[in-house]
């Protein structure tokens, strides 16, 4: 997937042909302004108000007691952002963007961009970390620090999004009874693969700011007889097992080459002969032809966690270091340059 500007008119598409507009300004600054539309969107409650009924100006200002002059340039520029529609002088959620910005639909990834006034004050911190290698380390904050609750559940509406998918994707051993979920967070990829596997229950092995949330959204789901939350670090805690199944999701591109090798043997003595491993990633292409947004995630994780997003062929040397042989790799459809990786012990 691709970042850009898209041309509008004949006149537009030879500007950018001839390179006659400046690019780079218009990816900081309007990439800057879309990103913040969107927030403020979500945190003002425009998007819940309109998910209601369509509005005039006048009405949403009243109803979400905000200035008319700025609700006006704010509904504007949400037109522009593809977000909200607007006929004959009234406001309405855009159909495209209703399920994801309504927060009863079952896609609504609003915590998601709420969640991105953390990620902003995260990426302020960028040409330091550039600088001096160090990273803003976000899984060392305190368990009760705020900023682990919108983390979580903005992870959780993103594994709505495609648990279902890869829950049908992973092959557990028949028989299976217990699957580890480490770095499980909210639980729900494992929630998933028990509801369709009967008689397979999920231990998630979190941080403890993670466990604190990820355990209370199980709880609200009914989904506490299923998957049960442990606190602890993964590189260092006791894994237990054995295991038929383990899931590693999201969690490689926060740790070292190192680190994962050393993780991944670990877990090659947790599973059973037969188990499943289960690895979910930002898959990156090539380190020599590098293509789309990819290196823009690169980025994010070296920032949070002094890590990388890997190419395929680090993973697979990962995987064959401690002793995985690849079953099967499969880009997930669900969410954007997400893969799955299925292997077992060799
Ligand atoms: C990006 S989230 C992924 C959550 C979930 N697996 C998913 O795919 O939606 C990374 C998770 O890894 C956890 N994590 C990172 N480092 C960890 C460590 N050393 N020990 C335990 N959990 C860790 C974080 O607390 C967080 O819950």
């Amino acid at each position: 997937m691709r970042l850009g500007l898209k041309a509008d008119n004949l006149l537009e598409r030879v500007a950018d042909w001839f390179n006659l507009a400046p690019q780079p300004l218009a990816h900081a600054f309007f990439g800057m302004m879309a990103s913040r539309t969107l927030m403020a969107g979500e945190r003002l409650g425009v998007f819940a108000a309109l998910a209601e009924g369509s509005a005039t100006v006048e009405e949403l200002a009243a109803r979400l007691k905000l200035s008319p002059e700025g609700t006006r340039a704010l509904l504007e520029a949400l037109e522009a952002c593809d977000a909200v529609e607007r006929k004959k002088g009234r406001y309405r959620m855009a159909d495209r963007a209703r399920r994801w910005l309504d927060p009863r639909s079952p896609q609504y990834v609003g915590g998601f961009l709420d969640f991105n006034y953390t990620q902003w004050e995260w990426w302020s911190h960028m040409e330091e970390a550039v600088r001096t290698g160090e990273s803003v380390d976000i899984h060392r904050f305190a368990p009760d620090d705020p900023r682990w609750r919108a983390y979580i559940h903005a992870m959780h509406q993103m594994a709505r999004l495609s648990a279902p998918e890869v829950a049908s994707s992973i092959p557990l051993p028949r028989g299976a009874r217990h699957v580890l979920d480490l770095g499980g967070a909210h639980g729900w990829f494992a929630a998933e693969l028990c509801r369709r596997n009967r008689g397979v229950k999920a231990t998630v092995l979190d941080l403890e700011g993670s466990v604190r949330v990820g355990r209370e959204l199980i709880a609200q789901a009914g989904l506490s007889h299923l998957v049960t939350h442990q606190e602890g670090d993964i590189l260092t805690s006791e894994l237990g097992g054995p295991y038929d199944g383990v899931l590693l999701f999201q969690v490689m591109h926060h740790l070292s080459p190192a680190q994962n090798v050393a993780l991944l043997r670990r877990v090659r003595t947790a599973l059973t002969h037969k188990g499943t491993l289960a690895v979910l990633e930002y898959l990156r292409e090539d380190e020599e032809k590098p293509q789309g947004a990819a290196p823009l995630i690169g980025l994010h994780y070296f920032l949070t966690s002094k890590a990388a997003a890997y190419t395929p062929a680090e993973m697979e040397g990962f995987l064959d270091d401690a002793g995985f042989r690849i079953e099967s790799t499969r880009p997930m459809r669900h969410v954007p340059l997400q893969t799955l990786v299925i292997a077992r012990p060799e």
